[in-house]
């Protein structure tokens, strides 16, 4: 990989500083795509900002010029799901801070959303932590943060992160019994002051305690290889969670956010939920979307174990069903939940799957897969594949129109994708530091050519120039627009409740 250090100099790692301005921009002649429009334009870019997006720019000499005919200019990705620098299941993320951004940038994405862990139990604390791991950051970033436990503080704490801190986002954990998960009752008391907050709470929706039994008979078995994995907690317990969710956001009246969406189960309580005007938002992953449970069985561990995600990686059907749900609107954006182990981490679970590190890559390979088999097939537009990749993360987040749209006022996060030019995903060349990848061999069309981060071109000519420092922490605000009415349900509600008072006061 080549990655321009800012600490040694452009020059000495090969790559090209332009004598132009660096600041000033100019992407002629593309077809500039948002979530709701696209036309051919040019896009003016001064100091990090879209200054005009316009037919025939006229600028002087002293502006960087790319030419996109034929091409597509689009907000560069945001990955709302992602775990850089995560200590997790006795062993750290392989990916940090910079080599997951880095490998992110080669793929399009110019903005992600890491999940801060607290640190014992402590928001502010593990806040800290998270500042100080993302200092190495080469692209913008923002913070969600998991509620492990509960109490006066963490009910504090939440406040803070929300009024001070920039986080408006919360997950608990229904599954990893005796490590991140909640029960009900905290997961009541988190969905309260999420709503209190006009903070999104969202969950991993798997019964962590029937997880637990289903382990416990895979190993009674004999079942001890990654397959053991997916066999322990089958779509149903992750229906079941999704369910439970819902419905514990509706009793409450607070908007929901279901993270990594496997199974059609899953899938199917969102739809429902959404059909019946609950606010739920349902995110799939890549690895959902693209893969089947076949490589779990794989009789060479490492090829196998590189698999092992929670949710786990479904049955053949499941990942067209997810497609499917993306594309008429029962499933709202799409996530990676990178989180890389190298194959010496996956291996300890060699003798033992519950001891096999949980998670897959795809900060890199998420834009490319998405646009390969969700545009390309002819499944959704090329608007949609803006919404789904980048605008409905930013207005879900709060962070729209400054990221997630090609605007005059919007930040410089663009990609150039050439729908003829075609990809290829390999170990050897990606950007991660994992040495295995779980799309190894995928080949397909469109590709992204040129990556603009914050206005610097990073990725142009299979060439990435990362600067460790240079991405900015995005302070994302409350009450985004799923918040929007919940006061007047709320009113209704209490309203509703009039009549049974008076019954009840004239009753005793
Ligand atoms: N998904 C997974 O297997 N690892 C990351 C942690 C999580 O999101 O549950
Ligand atoms: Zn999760
Ligand atoms: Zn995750």
């Amino acid at each position: 990989s080549e990655f321009c250090d800012a600490g040694t100099g452009f020059g000495d790692s090969g790559c090209v500083v332009s004598s132009k301005s660096a600041s000033k921009l100019l992407i002629k002649g593309g077809t500039v795509v948002n979530a709701h429009h696209q036309e051919i334009a040019d896009v003016y870019v001064e100091d990090g900002i879209i200054v005009a997006v316009k037919p025939n720019i006229k600028v002087g000499d002293d502006v960087t010029v790319l030419d996109a005919t034929g091409k597509f200019v689009m907000p560069g990705g945001i990955d709302p799901h992602t775990h850089l620098a995560m200590e997790f299941m006795g062993t750290e993320t392989i990916d940090d801070f910079f080599s997951g951004q880095a490998a992110a940038l080669a793929g399009g994405t110019t903005m992600h959303i890491d999940f801060v862990i607290p640190v014992k139990g402590s928001l502010s604390k593990g806040f800290e932590a998270y500042k100080e791991k993302a200092k190495k950051s080469c692209m913008d970033y923002g913070f969600h943060m998991a509620i492990t436990k509960w109490d006066e503080n963490v009910s504090r704490e939440m406040e803070i992160m929300v009024k001070e801190k920039g986080i408006n986002s919360f997950k608990f954990f229904m599954a990893y019994k005796g490590a991140l998960m909640i029960n009900d009752e905290l997961l009541l008391e988190g969905l309260k002051k999420c709503k209190s907050l006009g903070a999104l709470a969202m969950v991993h929706a798997e019964n962590g305690d029937a997880v637990f039994e289903g382990q416990k008979r895979m190993i009674e078995l004999g079942i001890t290889g990654p397959e053991g994995h997916a066999l322990s907690r089958p779509p149903v317990l992750e229906g079941e969670a999704t369910a439970r969710a819902i419905r514990l956001a509706s009793f409450v009246n607070t908007p929901l956010y279901v993270v990594h969406v496997m199974s059609i189960d899953a899938m199917e309580e969102i739809a429902k939920a959404r059909k019946s005007g609950q606010r739920v938002i349902g995110e799939p992953v890549v690895s959902g979307l693209v893969l089947d449970d076949s490589g779990l069985w794989d009789p060479d561990f490492i090829n196998a174990a590189k698999y092992v995600m929670s949710p786990p990686i479904r049955a053949l059907g499941h990942d067209k069903a997810l497609q499917a749900a993306l594309s008429t609107g029962n499933l709202q954006l799409v996530g990676t939940d990178h989180c890389a182990f190298n194959s010496t981490q996956k291996a300890f679970g060699i003798d033992d799957f519950r001891k096999i590190p949980n998670g897959v890559n795809g900060i890199e390979e998420r834009m490319h897969l998405v646009w390969d088999t969700m545009v390309e097939s002819g499944q959704i537009s090329v608007t949609d594949y803006v919404r789904i990749t980048s605008t409905e993360c930013a207005r879900i987040f709060n962070m729209y129109p400054r990221k997630g749209a090609i605007l005059a006022g919007s930040d410089a996060d663009i990609i150039i994708l050439n729908p003829n030019s075609s990809f290829q995903i390999t170990a050897r060349s990606h950007h991660s530091r994992s040495d295995t990848n779980v799309y190894e061999g995928r080949k397909g069309k469109g590709k992204v050519e040129v990556t603009i981060a914050g206005g610097k071109i990073v990725w142009e000519n299979d060439e990435l120039k990362a600067v460790p420092g240079s991405g900015k922490y995005i302070e994302m605000q409350p009450f985004s627009y799923l918040f929007n009415g919940i006061d007047k349900a709320d009113a209704k509600y209490l309203s509703s409740l009039q009549a049974p008072v008076q019954r009840s006061k004239a009753a005793s």
